[in-house]
């Protein structure tokens, strides 16, 4: 199995509002998000690459266009935006974009990351 991955950041605020009173991340806060696309494939094109990577570009240009600099809340209209459900809806993203897409890893701080790899 051949496998790439491709990093991307943005900044962005969101508050979890289901959270019980008191816990900090209810409040509205931000963070310096990085995001890991990763590709799998069994197979390479004709040049060699599962897909070039100038491509994911797209994905770049999508988060700069509606991720960044905003509040989460606000753009998916979802009271509860936690690292976990943004990797899903990445996923999704990129999925209907590249067959290959086999997994999202986000970097929410320092020390916490998530991930969805069906
Ligand atoms: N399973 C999840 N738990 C939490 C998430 C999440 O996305 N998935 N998110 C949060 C908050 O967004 C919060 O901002 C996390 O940051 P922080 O409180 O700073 O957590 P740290 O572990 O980095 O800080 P400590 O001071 O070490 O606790 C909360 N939970
Ligand atoms: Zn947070």
């Amino acid at each position: 199995m051949y496998r790439i991955a491709k990093e991307f950041a943005f900044s962005a605020s969101h508050n979890l509002t289901d959270l019980p009173e008191g816990h900090p991340c209810k409040r509205v806060h931000g963070h310096n998000y990085v995001v890991t696309l990763e590709l799998a494939s069994e197979e390479l094109d004709d040049t060699g690459f599962i897909v070039d990577v100038k491509e994911l570009n797209a994905l770049r240009d999508w988060i700069d266009d509606t991720l960044d600099h905003r509040h989460l809340n606000e753009v998916f209209d979802h009271p509860n935006v936690t690292t976990e459900w943004l990797c899903k809806v990445i996923f999704d993203w990129c999925k209907a974009r590249w067959c290959q897409t086999s997994a999202v890893k986000i970097q929410e701080t320092p020390k916490i990351w998530a991930e969805y790899r069906p």
